[in-house]
């Protein structure tokens, strides 16, 4: 009988002797490569955790004590061992298994975030938090080398230092990021990876305790080690050396990443089930490194992610140009900063969600100088599997409100060549936002009106439909139906959303309506923009906004996400239909009930 048979729940595994054990984490390896080759996932992260999530659960009680695991993309073993083996059919999909711990899941679920380097800090609070009520709760961070280069883990540590909290730090050092770690602290774990122990290690120079280098595949050595910690009375950092890929040698051979992420893939061979399409990666990888060529100015910037980014081509041919900060996007930012204050022109290649980390940066060390920094946001909008937390769909509104700061959408190839193009050859802050997906093919415009793309242009439109980005090619098949349906709309690519191009009040004065469409919330986008813009200008047409709402969303497909929201084409069609069928006159409605009385002042209550 398969020993994973026996484990309901993480207090099954006590009873198992050494050779069990071992044999439960050869069939949970296996297990791991037959159900994320099935399903796509990160299959390197979780091949390299398996002994080290047994070991924790062997040594501690979960959920009275508390595991955290940084950026949570290497938890399938835990939720293996917690009770949801049999939904890992459904990993990553739309009502499925999360590919992040999720406490509506389980109780032994604590954080969502799949944004690195925050484990730390939510430990320093809870073990605080214990110690002040005297509760007798372990509190464990699972913490990988790449998460330790992010500003926040040293934050967390200099507090944890003076803490009355106490806290099990189970540094997983597999060596790599998506690739090998950058920076003096990567270097430094190599250092005592392989023994080198004359400059003593940092953690035991804050006053941190220090245990390791432990061989993260050994349990009984995991074992002892985490037992030595939990009864210290103190802050321990217990340092394992983990391989990233173990046990599946596609990963284990896979120089770029060790398989961090994988699309549904061939188990026997690692090669994709469907040969990718012309990602929006892709394109502006292969454009950077032709304007690398024209610009000696170009840097191009990574917070540990150069080959998600489509950097690696740019790398290759200018590795003087290519700057890894490691998982420190403030810090990315803000030496970007630098970089432009010396007469360079970076390139800030980073997903749009993680770019939300280094807003101040953007708004104060970036914009207030008028610096010329490009900043490209891959993922941005809807991503899928990801989840709640990958979704880039707050830059449109938070950038949005940087001074000074122009922001494009480009709506295919051609437009994002332009743009980019655009974006570097301006002297100030700029940014260019596209999505994860292939891209379509190119929408030609009918004609372009003081840089706005007109893409459909029919004779006597009633509607002006905006489309946003990729969404422009959402915009022109909504208006294909609505055509269908005997109703013709002009169809607009602003191009540069940001500021908002005054043009748009000419062309929104000559239109009944105008609706916008884009990948991102709704609260402070592109569409609220564009009303307040015209509202400004005492232009009466109204503005319908469609976007996403102010809320986290689930992971699922991005096409699937995307119609969930009504931005299809028959979402966006349906809503324009509705929108002219509602009144549209200006006449003030009667007012329904008895004057308003004076009401006395309230006495400051929130609902005041
Ligand atoms: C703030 C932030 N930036 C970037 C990422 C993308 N990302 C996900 S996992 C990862 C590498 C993490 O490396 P490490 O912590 O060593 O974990 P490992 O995958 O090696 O187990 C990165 C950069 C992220 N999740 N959060
Ligand atoms: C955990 C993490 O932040 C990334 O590994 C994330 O899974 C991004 O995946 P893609 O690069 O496939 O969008
Ligand atoms: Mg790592």
């Amino acid at each position: 009988m398969p020993i994973l048979d026996l484990i309901a729940e993480p207090a099954d595994l006590a009873d198992l002797d050494h050779d069990q054990l071992t044999a439960l984490a050869a069939e949970i390896r296996a297990f791991l490569v037959e159900s994320v080759c099935r399903a796509g996932g990160h299959l390197g992260p979780n091949l390299g955790a398996v002994e080290l999530t047994i070991a924790i659960h062997r040594t501690f009680r979960s959920p009275h004590d508390r595991i955290i695991f940084d950026t949570g993309h290497q938890a399938y073993t835990h939720k293996i061992l917690t009770g949801r083996r049999d939904r890992f059919g459904t990993l990553r999909r739309a009502g499925g298994l999360s590919g992040y711990p999720s406490r509506a899941e389980s109780p032994h679920d604590l954080t969502e975030n799949s944004h690195a380097s925050t484990a730390l800090s939510y430990a320093d609070g809870l073990a605080r938090a214990y110690a002040l009520d005297g509760c007798d709760r372990a509190v464990v961070a699972v913490v990988g080398d790449g998460a330790v280069t992010g500003g926040l883990t040293w934050e967390a540590l200099n507090n944890l230092a003076v803490s009355p909290g106490r806290v099990v730090v189970v540094l997983n050092d597999n060596g790599r990021s998506y690739g090998p770690t950058a920076g003096g602290v990567a270097a430094h774990l190599a250092r005592l990876r392989g023994g080198d122990r004359t400059l003593g290690d940092l953690f035991g120079a804050l006053g941190l305790g220090y245990l390791g280098p432990v061989d993260g595949h050994d349990l009984p050595a995991l074992e002892a080690a985490l037992a030595r910690a939990r009864d210290s009375g103190r802050t321990v950092v217990v340092h394992c050396v983990t391989r990233k890929g173990l046990g599946y040698p596609p990963a284990e051979a896979d120089e770029v990443d060790r398989m961090h992420t994988v699309p549904v893939i061939d188990p026997e061979t690692g090669h994709p089930a469907r040969s990718p399409g012309r990602t929006w990666t892709d394109l502006f990888g292969s454009e950077l490194l032709a304007l690398g060529g024209e610009r000696e100015d170009l840097i191009a910037v990574s917070a540990a992610m150069t080959a998600p980014t489509g950097l690696t081509a740019f790398g290759q041919a200018f590795p003087e140009r290519l700057v890894d900060t490691g998982i420190a996007e403030q810090h990315a930012v803000t030496a970007a900063a630098g970089l432009a204050l010396g007469g360079k022109h970076p390139v800030v290649a980073i997903y749009a969600t993680f770019l939300n980390r280094a807003f101040d940066q953007v708004l104060l060390d970036v914009a207030l100088h008028r610096l010329p920094v490009t900043f490209v946001l891959d993922r941005s909008g809807i991503t899928g599997p990801d989840g709640p937390s990958h979704h880039g769909m707050w830059d449109l509104a938070v950038l949005g409100v940087v001074p000074g700061l122009r922001i494009a959408a480009p709506r295919d190839a051609t437009t994002l060549r332009e743009e980019l193009r655009e974006a570097v050859g301006h002297g100030g802050p700029t940014v260019v936002r596209f999505p994860k997906a292939d891209v379509a093919a190119d929408i030609p415009p009918v004609r372009r009106v003081r840089g706005l793309d007109l893409l459909r242009l029919p004779s006597r439109p009633r509607t002006l439909l905006v489309g946003v980005g990729a969404l422009a090619g959402t915009a022109m098949a909504a208006a294909d139906l609505l055509a269908a349906a005997g109703e013709e709309c002009t169809v607009l690519d602003p191009r540069w959303v940001r500021p908002i191009n005054p043009a748009l009040a000419t062309l929104a004065r000559a239109h009944r309506l105008v609706v916008t469409v884009e990948d991102g919330v709704r609260s402070g986008g592109v569409g609220a923009a564009i009303a307040q813009f015209l509202s400004d200008r005492e232009v009466p047409t109204p503005v319908r906004a469609l976007g996403l709402p102010t809320r986290f969303v689930p992971h699922g497909s991005r096409d699937e996400l995307l119609s969930r929201y009504r931005l299809d084409p028959e979402g966006v069609a349906a809503a324009v239909l509705d929108a002219l069928a509602r009144p549209q006159s200006a006449e003030p409605h009667p007012w329904p009930g008895r004057p308003l009385a004076a009401r006395a002042p309230v006495n400051g209550s929130v609902n005041g």
